[in-house]
């Protein structure tokens, strides 16, 4: 906190710039620094920032992020927890009327924040409005107990992030006053009479902003364990690539560097898109201040979709890298089981990803049905209706692989939309269609969202200012990355006639060339991310390679190594060897 102060580091920027490395299990400030901060610039009007934002800047207020409970996570119009406004004493009283309205999850709720920004169902006049925001003091501000009619605690241990407290709350008929509720976009007015939002959504923004924060964030968790696991490559020797010779760097296999490099290409292409998608937020965001909400549904889906997209991948590449260190990538010091634990919860957390990929695929369908219909649509779905320009490129050219992607995904989505109303016709209910239907959808939003993240990959490439030789790196890594995912997607291709079998084979000879092509650039890449050794936090991974030495080191460490005979000895190992059982 001291090291953002001194950079004028803006509270809401705090957690683009926060390394994992200040706590590798978690950090009981992620979501003061990240959602509260977000929500306060977002959703609160000029006077309560003016209120707020300076306390919390100065850390006088640690906030937290409530609106999971335990009945309801994904289904955020189904939360429990009543603002009710009393317009007698111009309050709102707070209330969790059931066991399942407890909130429980936020980040930091557990100990560590004083106050919340609480997702609460308005009711005022005696209607529900939904789920609305409202800043709530939890905690006294000097002696940091918890205030009257406000029931905390901490929930236990998790799979990882166990350095962050996540917590439970509940409230008995709290009142807070009615300049509480967050008023930037919505307003109770002193009356009890409500002021509608211009886009019923808008009070939802904190949780889009978060999942782009979330994509930028799983490129650098990935970037770090793919450094380590391409260190850990080049320095460990291991077999007999050919009988007699000596043992080979693990990284001259070609399995290896298949582990490895499809994954090193998989950090430009989330960092590309999450930079598309911030530059789309802040746009959307400056728009959203003069009024206007078009893009405002275009954001969500992209967000929605690269939160997806990355935390998967991310995720998935974690977990290579761990195995392809083998033993000693399950060992703490290597830095990558914690990076797993800690990125595995972005498929959860802020939107579970099938949900978000069903939302996606609910606004491909639509935008499709608008599309022809001869309706207008936004520009990332257009071409699901618009015509095929496939002849255009050189066979199998870059520019060729992205086309068969955009044609693979519409052919999908019409294959869909076609299996969706063949459901409805023997259903007779939409809902129940779709939720038959809904595997497929969830394959629809994951072709298209691939085919955005390929086709940002390849137009920063193509943009990007660089040497010549850095660029051609980066052209190799990029054809890489687009070939891989079309083997690994082969069968929309071949359904959709876009790529034959030949074709197929003549890409997967490709990509193995490229594997060999790559492989010197292999540590250059990673070194590249210039990530310090503080930072990766690996036994493994270090700049100098002295893996053996630090393993060592670090095993000096373990607290069951202060003593030659461990106590455990005398008290129960002795017993049992004496106990002739
Ligand atoms: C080296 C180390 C590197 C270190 C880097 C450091 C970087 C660190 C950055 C880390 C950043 C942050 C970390 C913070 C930690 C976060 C902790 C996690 C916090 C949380 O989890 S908070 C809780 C999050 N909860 C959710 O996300 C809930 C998910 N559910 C929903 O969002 C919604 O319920 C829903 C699934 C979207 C459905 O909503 P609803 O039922 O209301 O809507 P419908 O489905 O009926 O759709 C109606 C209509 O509305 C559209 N819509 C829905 N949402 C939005 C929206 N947000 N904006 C605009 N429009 C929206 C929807 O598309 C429909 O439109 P249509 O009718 O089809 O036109
Ligand atoms: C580490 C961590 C930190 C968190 N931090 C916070 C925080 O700071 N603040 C906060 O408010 N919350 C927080 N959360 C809560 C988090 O946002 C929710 O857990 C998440 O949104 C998922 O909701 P859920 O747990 O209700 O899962 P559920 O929705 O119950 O999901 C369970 C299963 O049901 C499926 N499912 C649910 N709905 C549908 C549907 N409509 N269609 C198809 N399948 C469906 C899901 O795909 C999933 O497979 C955190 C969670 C974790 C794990």
């Amino acid at each position: 906190m001291r090291k953002l102060a001194e950079h004028n580091i803006p509270l809401r920027e705090a957690s683009i710039t926060q390394v994992h490395s200040v706590l590798r299990d978690g950090n009981p400030l992620i979501v003061h620094t990240s959602m509260f901060a977000n929500a306060l610039a977002s959703l609160a009007n000029p006077k309560q920032q003016q209120q707020w934002v300076p306390l919390a800047e100065k850390n006088r207020i640690i906030g937290t992020y409530a609106q999971t409970e335990i009945g309801h996570g994904t289904f955020v119009r189904g939360l429990e927890t009543t603002a009710i406004f009393d317009p007698e004493t111009k309050e709102f009283v707070l209330h969790s009327p059931t066991i399942t309205s407890t909130k429980w999850w936020p980040g930091g709720l557990g100990k560590t924040a004083n106050a919340a920004i609480v997702m609460a169902q308005l009711y005022t006049q005696g209607k529900c409005y939904g789920p609305h925001p409202f800043f709530v003091q939890l905690r006294d501000f000097d002696t940091h107990h918890s205030l009257p009619g406000v029931i905390l605690g901490e929930i236990g241990p998790r799979l990882g992030i166990n350095s962050q407290d996540n917590g439970y709350l509940r409230f008995d008929h709290y009142r807070i006053p009615r300049t509480n509720m967050l008023m930037r976009h919505s307003q109770v007015l002193e009356d009890g009479s409500y002021v509608k939002p211009i886009h019923n959504k808008l009070s939802y923004g904190t949780m889009v902003w978060t999942r782009v924060a979330i994509v930028h964030s799983c490129s650098k968790k990935l970037a770090c364990a793919v450094t380590i696991a391409t260190r850990y490559s080049a320095v460990r020797h291991q077999s007999e690539l050919v009988p007699g010779k000596p043992e080979p760097q693990i990284l001259e296999y070609q399995t290896q560097q298949y582990k490895l490099l499809p994954h090193i290409a998989s950090v430009f292409a989330i960092l590309f898109s999450a930079s598309s998608v911030l530059r789309m937020q802040r746009n959307v965001a400056a728009s959203i201040s003069k009024g206007n909400v078009e893009l405002l549904p275009e954001l969500h889906i992209l967000s929605c979709a690269m939160k997806a997209l990355s935390s998967q991948d991310s995720t998935q590449g974690i977990e290579t890298c761990r195995l392809a260190c083998g033993g000693h990538g399950y060992i703490a010091s290597s830095g990558l089981p914690s990076l797993y634990t800690s990125t595995t919860c972005t498929i959860t957390y802020e939107g579970e990803n099938t949900v978000l990929l069903l939302q996606v695929a609910r606004y491909l369908i639509k935008s499709y049905r608008a599309g022809l219909e001869g309706l207008p649509v936004l520009p990332s779905v257009m071409y699901l209706t618009a015509p095929s320009a496939m002849h255009q490129s050189p066979p199998l050219s870059n520019q060729a692989l992205i086309e068969a992607f955009r044609i693979s995904s519409a052919n999908l989505v019409k294959e869909t939309e076609s299996r969706l109303c063949r459901q409805f016709n023997l259903e007779q209910n939409f809902h129940y269609a779709w939720n038959r239907c809904s595997v497929a959808l969830v394959h629809c939003a994951e072709l298209h969202s691939r085919y955005y993240m390929c086709e940002k990959f390849l137009s920063t490439v193509e943009s990007i200012r660089a040497s010549d030789r850095v660029r051609s790196v980066l052209q190799d890594l990029c054809r890489l990355y687009l070939i891989h995912h079309i083997t690994l997607n082969q069968g929309h291709f071949l359904r959709s006639g876009t790529l034959s079998g030949v074709d197929l084979s003549t890409l997967e000879e490709e990509m193995y060339e490229l594997l060999a092509k790559l492989r010197p650039q292999a540590v250059p890449l990673v070194d590249a991310f210039d990530f310090r050794d503080e930072l990766l936090g690996s036994t493994l991974g270090a700049w100098d390679g002295r893996v053996y030495e630090r393993l060592y080191e670090e095993a000096q460490k373990s607290p069951l190594n202060k003593t030659d005979v461990s106590k455990a000895y005398h008290k129960y190992l002795q017993p049992l060897m004496k106990s002739n059982l």
